[in-house]
């Protein structure tokens, strides 16, 4: 498969490595069988003193270390050459779900873990032992024609017989390791949403029922690796069969030479012999890696095909721009499988609030999502200062903007590190900021401050609260462009005000974008904006604007 190639050609060290050890094989290779023909026939044959069979015994000691050495060096760098190709295929995948993407968790991390592993044998066996059997058989044929020409030519003839074998078998494996792989991930994507569901399915009395689905989905996974198994043991079987047949084949005609012509010496002969196996093994091992390369394909189709959905990542520049730059929608369009949200026109003056509202599930996190550059719209563009925004510096838009989503994302680690966010704040700006946003009373409670633990597996925190940290957030960065969705939807009315009091510290002073339901939340906006049916229009502007 192209892309498989050309990722195995991206690594370019790694190739000229494996060419280089395959001809140090070779050599040794046919070093050892020199030297063994060379022993044998000295002191069975010629009857030879110690004096000429030892530098020999030294070649074949040098020649077996090369070999083993080579061997265990060429494995290292065949694992080496695999992680670097399965960490760029990682990157890419993560590059591509940077976005929101409808793709379930438990099948993205199925791909991340499983499917990109499955890559392995194609680097680590395939690909090396690929152009090991370029270069060894070759060498060893070439090898054989000046020593006994029929020999070499019974052994191309029988050669290609093995790749064509595993040819036939691989088309059949590829179907078959591509239904496995399939099953696989959605076994795991039914587990891990069972796992974040479990307590709603019971709720529900349906535990049981999805128990029986995923033991269906265990079973159909079952069978498909059975079977992908039982086609590579027979394939397995045959191939040795032909090898057996090949190298009989080259021994009946050296014997016949030998014992009944008498036309062929015992040091050729027994030169050929040794090789023969040597030749055979090289074409037998690239079958079996060729095998388990097919079993790759099925992953690279499957991989190839997620990064080919609709991508929606940004791209970006280098031009830096202004703090707090106005923000401009241009035609910006989403098309959605269901429903296409825009197109849509907006123009945000530099340092102005803006206010978004309307119905649920119409289009007003999209629509944040695409201002916030999360999303890169189908058509049309974002503008930051009149320039398209994919030639503004990405690090700064990171450090100029911020975005408190519905849901916002609490890491399992202190409730310091959570607050400073890879940022570098005072205790006394930490407490402040907790002031600010109404949760100096919860803080007073926890026994270890700001090295109390929260999120996954920590302190639960309820929805308003964890808007709330995600908000203190926002106030410790002071970001000249902050976006925010539905920042009090979880807040009772005395709360929502604090935070409404908070929002206004940054009118006039950043580009506000704010997402709300509440009359409250948009009082204090420049502009009020209506989404219906993934359309925007201007709407009343509050009082006194
Ligand atoms: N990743 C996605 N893939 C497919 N459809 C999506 C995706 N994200 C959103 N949608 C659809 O687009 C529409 C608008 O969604 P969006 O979240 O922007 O609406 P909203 O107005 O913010 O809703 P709410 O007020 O309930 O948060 C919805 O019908 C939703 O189902």
């Amino acid at each position: 498969m192209a892309w498989l190639r050309q990722l195995a050609f991206s690594e370019k060290k790694y190739i000229t490595l494996f060419m280089l050890f395959s001809l140090l094989l070779a050599s040794a290779i046919i070093g050892q069988a020199y030297s063994i023909v060379k022993i044998v026939d000295s002191v069975f044959i010629n009857k030879a003193s110690f004096e000429v069979i030892w530098p020999y015994a030294a070649l074949l000691a040098v020649a077996i270390c090369v070999r083993l050495a080579t061997q265990a060096f060429m494995q290292l760098a065949a694992n080496r050459y695999a992680g670097s190709v399965k960490t760029k295929v990682r990157q890419q995948l993560l590059a591509h779900w940077s976005t929101p993407s409808a793709k379930p968790a438990g099948e993205k991390i199925a791909i991340l873990q499983h499917t990109v592993q499955e890559l392995h044998a194609y680097y680590a066996q395939y690909i090396p032992q690929f152009i090991k059997t370029l270069m060894l058989p070759a060498i060893i044929v070439i090898t054989l024609f000046f020593v006994h020409p029929t020999s070499a030519v019974i052994m191309l003839i029988t050669a290609p017989f093995i790749p064509l074998t595993y040819i036939l078998v691989g088309i059949q494996t590829k179907a078959k390791a591509e239904q496995q792989l399939t099953k696989m991930n959605r076994f795991s994507s039914t587990f891990l949403e069972m796992l974040y569901g479990l307590q709603t399915l019971k709720l529900f009395g349906k535990a049981r029922e999805q128990e029986l689905k995923l033991n269906e989905h265990n079973k159909q996974f079952s069978a498909a690796t059975l079977t992908v198994l039982k086609i590579a043991f027979a394939s397995t079987l045959f191939i040795e069969l032909i090898t057996t047949l090949g190298i009989g084949l080259v021994a009946l005609e050296i014997g016949f030479r030998m014992i009944v012509f008498q036309t062929l010496a015992f040091a050729p002969a027994f030169f050929v012999l040794t090789l023969a196996p040597e030749y055979y093994q090289a074409l037998k091992e690239l079958g079996a890696a060729f095998h388990t390369g097919r079993g790759s394909l099925a992953a690279a189709e499957i991989l190839q095909e997620t990064l080919h959905e609709p991508k929606r990542a940004p791209t970006w520049g280098t031009e830096a721009f202004s703090e707090a730059p106005s923000l401009a929608l241009k035609d910006a369009l989403i098309q959605y499988e269901q429903q296409a949200i825009g197109p849509i026109t907006l123009m945000i003056p530099a340092k102005q609030t803006i206010a978004i509202v309307g119905p649920s599930g119409h289009g007003k996190t999209t629509i944040l999502h695409m201002l916030a550059a999360l999303m890169k719209p189908d058509t049309g563009q974002l503008l930051i200062n009149g320039k398209p925004q994919s030639t503004a510096d990405e690090q700064q838009w990171r450090q100029e903007m911020m975005l408190v989503s519905q849901k916002p994302y609490l890491f399992a680690t202190t409730l310091r590190e959570n607050l400073q966010m890879g940022g570098n704040y005072s205790e006394k700006q930490l407490l402040e900021a907790l002031q600010q946003v109404q949760l100096m009373t919860w803080f007073k409670q926890l026994a270890n401050g700001f090295d109390t633990k929260i999120g996954e597996g920590g302190l639960g925190l309820s929805g308003g609260e964890q808007q709330r940290i995600a908000l203190a957030r926002a106030w410790l960065k002071q970001p000249s462009i902050l976006l925010l969705d539905e920042p009090t939807a979880a807040l009772d009315v005395q709360t929502a005000e604090a935070v409404h009091q908070l929002i206004k510290q940054f009118h006039h002073r950043s580009t506000v974008i704010i997402v709300a339901h509440r009359h409250e939340s948009i009082a204090h906006a420049d502009a009020i904006y209506e989404v219906q049916n993934g359309q925007l229009k201007r709407g009343e502007t509050p009082c006194g604007k």
